[in-house]
């Protein structure tokens, strides 16, 4: 069967042969919520589990939970009729359609995630019908508009099941939430305020059998723009994450009844990066096909996100500046749904200039051709920082036209050292990578003081 060119990922991206299966994920038990007997829940055992989640986000992004309080019926029914509703003809699916109108909800199968088409098809619902939405990504356009789910004629059952459902995983996503303000020293209830018109919504992903898995996926990489995900996945699998410690592409098996959580990128910016979001996957498989269904619990369309007032000091600035849900989302909508040449919007567009400043270092060629060894390392860090240096590329290079700011060379040094500490804390994998291409950080260090002794 011949595949369309549109669905082939770059090489680079094309999930291995050999699936890798880590043994070490997060599995998260929540039975101690449950209080047994009447009788108040266990303290320790509270404490506890608000140190196993905050060690999960910081150091995976993501977890499972079990015992969770989810009914099992709510979800085996859920997946029983999405399965019959991708069954039915496209002629009849398309009658729910996606479009210019409603361009969140209902079904759609041309979503492209990071330029490339994704091999699936999709059904979305808002978890409070009607939800409210700016009508436009521009800044400037303040009109709202109430987002309606579009139900299909069939399965008749659908509506019902989906509304049960998001009812009681929208009971686990609060207790998430109250978890998670916890593990950053927060009161429980401290985020709550924010999804008071809350716009979360369910998506049924079906991701049908694929001739060339090993060049397509059912959802390219990408991390989450929300605050939290809770992804029920049926029991064929697919899903993978890439793994903060050294960026391989683990494969999450299905545990019988368990949720897998992902911290998006709202819980990025409010813990001021303490968490981060995972990027992660769905590939596919020739045989089977997949179901899976993800919860996005996002707070309020006028909901300003930035790092929380109580988390930022002298010591921990802001990383990133405040910027509008209802705008970012609507950015993000405009662009799923076609093929463009620009970069989606991302929350690093959002990073504060002591940041900027800093990539700005990586982009200096003044100081890139120092030394051979700083340059490779440079060159490098300029590719682990790209996604932010691609926004704000200042190339201010000895005396160049476009050159609008004129940094003072040892400050700039600090900042890149600044830079690569950051970087040794949040991403072993790559420190090591720039520690092999420079031999040894022993001779980068040599090196920067070489340039400073060269008073660049
Ligand atoms: O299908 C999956 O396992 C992942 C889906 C996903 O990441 C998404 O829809 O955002
Ligand atoms: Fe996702």
């Amino acid at each position: 069967m011949e595949v369309d060119a549109v669905f082939i990922q770059a090489t680079k991206h094309c999930p291995k042969l050999a699936v890798v299966e880590a043994d070490d994920i997060p599995l998260i038990d929540l039975s101690v919520l449950k209080s047994h007997n009447s009788s108040e829940p266990d303290a320790t055992a509270i404490r506890l589990l608000i140190y196993e989640i905050g060690e999960a986000c910081k150091n995976w992004g993501f977890f499972q939970v079990i015992n969770h309080g989810v009914p099992f019926k709510r979800r085996k029914n859920l997946e029983i009729v999405a399965r019959k509703f991708f069954a039915m003809s496209k002629e009849e699916k398309k009658k729910v359609s996606r479009d210019d109108v409603i361009p969140f909800l209902g079904y759609y199968d041309t979503e492209h995630t990071k330029n490339v088409r994704d091999w699936k098809e999709v059904f979305d619902l808002t978890v409070e019908n009607p939800t409210l939405f700016p009508v436009s990504h521009e800044p400037d356009d303040k009109e709202l508009r109430e987002y309606i789910n579009q139900w299909p004629k069939n399965p008749p059952e659908l509506r019902e099941e989906c509304e049960h459902y998001a009812e009681e995983v929208q009971k686990l996503a609060y207790k998430l939430l109250e978890l998670i303000s916890m593990s950053l020293g927060l009161p429980a209830n401290h985020l709550n305020g924010f999804y008071n018109d809350h716009t979360s919504f369910i998506r049924l992903n079906h991701y049908p059998p694929c001739p060339v898995p090993h060049l397509a996926l059912g959802v390219g990489g990408h991390k989450d723009a929300g605050a939290l995900t809770i992804l029920a996945q049926d029991d064929v699998g697919g899903f993978e994450v890439k793994r903060k410690t050294d960026g391989e592409w683990i494969r999450v098996k299905p545990t019988h009844d368990a949720y897998i959580i992902n911290v998006g990128d709202i819980i990025q910016v409010w813990s001021n990066d303490r968490y981060e979001s995972v990027e992660h996957r769905a590939t596919l498989n020739s045989k089977k096909d997949r179901i899976s269904i993800p919860f996005f619990f996002n707070p309020a369309h006028y909901t300003i996100v930035e790092p929380l007032e109580e988390l930022i000091d002298d010591q921990n600035l802001a990383k990133y500046k405040p910027y509008n849900w209802g705008k970012f989302f609507a950015t993000r909508k405009r662009c799923n749904f076609q093929k463009l040449e620009v970069e989606n919007i991302q929350i690093s567009h959002f990073r504060r200039r002591q940041w900027k400043a800093v990539k700005a270092v990586c982009s200096s060629s003044l100081v890139q051709t120092t030394h051979k060894h700083n340059q490779q390392l440079l060159n490098l860090a300029l590719e682990l920082s790209s996604p932010d240096a691609q926004a704000f590329d200042f190339s201010f290079n000895t005396g160049g036209e476009k050159s609008t700011v004129k940094p003072q060379a040892p400050i700039k040094l600090e900042a890149f050292i600044l830079f690569l500490l950051d970087h040794r804390e949040r991403a072993k994998h790559d420190y090591e990578q720039l520690k092999k291409t420079v031999d040894e950080l022993q001779a980068f260090e040599q090196n920067v003081k070489l340039v400073k002794e060269l008073k660049l």
